[in-house]
């Protein structure tokens, strides 16, 4: 199966990029929004004024606010609306779906309900529909700006992964491939937690060894946590682990970041969000992932710390002074074991 149509579900700046991108690629797209003003500037002045202003999109690239009609022909469908409305909107189209047709989720969350990933969220709903998942250094912005760039899909199902490269690879995105589903798409949630810390780090003006120390303990965290869950700790060495992480944790574009920049500087974390206007599924995927691993017992004191910060009011500075001082620790635990410290 060539992809031929494709949908994108989500009027926000990721599922424009990869709208535009489809566009780009030739292939018909039709991007639903639940904004009648926003698709209607998408669809006559082709531009998205909301979420990725300046941006001159590509005039082959349709927007609807009519969901079956945007899911009904469509080859592919890329679902790109937070996680917290993944489930009902996924749920409003699910019934009109052939068997052929496939989701690929672009969310970067998870759902409280049972800590369930939306690649899990989607095969739930879709049972008899192939599944995949789109994760890596992805800023919007600046792909939005056609600069050069690379993600991951992910899928179990080998012609689905090529059917994805051919139809999103150009000549400013490249596409490259895993098998491990669980592995990218929980990279791409979880680094969302670090780039908050490291919004932290950046507003109280740490220095650079700081900066790289944060990023790869974070690493470590993750793929720890990652692993317990059964993921393939190979995955965070690729895009979706250490490149998704790299990018939000050093870029004010990244919206987790700006969240704990704004703490970082005093601010609340209500005035954070409500400034930002975006998404950040940092906040949610924090406090799902502290309640994951204080019920499986993995050692997250990075997680941990950020949570105090966050929803206990924690002074940042505390906490980082806090965190120099824990038990010793193996640098790479997957060479040396922390038991053989
Ligand atoms: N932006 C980025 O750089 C990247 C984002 N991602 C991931 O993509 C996902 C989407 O993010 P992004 O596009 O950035 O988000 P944005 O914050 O830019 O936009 C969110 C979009 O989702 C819509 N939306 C929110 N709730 C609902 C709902 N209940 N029903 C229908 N539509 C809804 C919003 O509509 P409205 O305007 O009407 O509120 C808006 O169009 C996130 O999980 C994010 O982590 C992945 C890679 C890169
Ligand atoms: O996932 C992203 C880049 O890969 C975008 O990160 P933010 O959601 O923090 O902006």
């Amino acid at each position: 199966m060539d992809i031929q149509r494709a949908a994108v579900i989500g009027g926000g700046s990721f599922g424009t990029v990869v709208a535009n991108i489809l566009a780009d690629n030739q292939i018909q797209t039709v991007q639903w929004m639940r904004n009648e003003v926003v698709a209607s500037a998408i669809n006559t002045s082709h531009t998205n004024p909301d979420y990725l202003p300046g941006v001159a999109l590509n005039p082959e690239l349709k927007a609807t606010t009519d969901l079956l009609a945007a899911v009904k022909d469509a080859d592919v469908i890329f679902v790109s609306v937070p996680s917290h409305s993944v489930r009902q909107v996924v749920t409003s189209f699910a019934a009109e779906l052939k068997p052929e047709q496939a989701l690929i989720s672009t969310t970067k969350g998870i759902e409280h309900d049972g800590f369930l990933l939306m690649s899990q969220v989607l095969a739930e709903i879709c049972p008899n529909n192939p599944v995949g998942v789109l994760s890596g250094p992805n800023l919007a912005k600046e792909i939005g700006k056609r600069e050069l760039a690379a993600t991951v899909i992910a899928s179990e199902n080998s012609e689905l992964r090529r059917n994805v490269q051919d139809a999103l690879s150009c000549s400013y995105f490249r596409v490259y491939a895993s098998n491990d589903l669980y592995g990218v798409e929980l990279g791409g949630a979880l680094k969302n937690i670090y780039a908050i810390v490291s919004g932290f780090v950046a507003a109280l003006g740490m220095g650079e060894n700081t900066k790289s120390m944060i990023i790869t303990r974070s690493l470590a965290e993750m793929s720890r946590f990652a692993v317990a869950l059964g993921a393939n700790p190979l995955t965070f060495l690729g895009l979706a682990g250490v490149g998704d992480l790299v990018v939000t944790c050093m870029s004010p574009l990244s919206r987790n970041y700006r969240v704990g920049y704004a703490i970082g500087q005093g601010k609340t974390l209500e005035d954070a969000i409500k400034e930002l206007g975006e998404v950040a599924e940092g906040v949610n995927t924090l406090k799902y992932v502290r309640a994951r691993a204080i019920e499986l017992d993995i050692y997250m004191p990075l997680v941990m710390g950020a949570y105090e910060i966050l929803f206990n009011g924690a002074q940042p500075k505390d906490v980082a002074q806090g965190l120099m001082t824990g038990d010793y620790a193996s640098d790479v635990e997957f060479a040396l074991p922390k038991h053989e410290i």
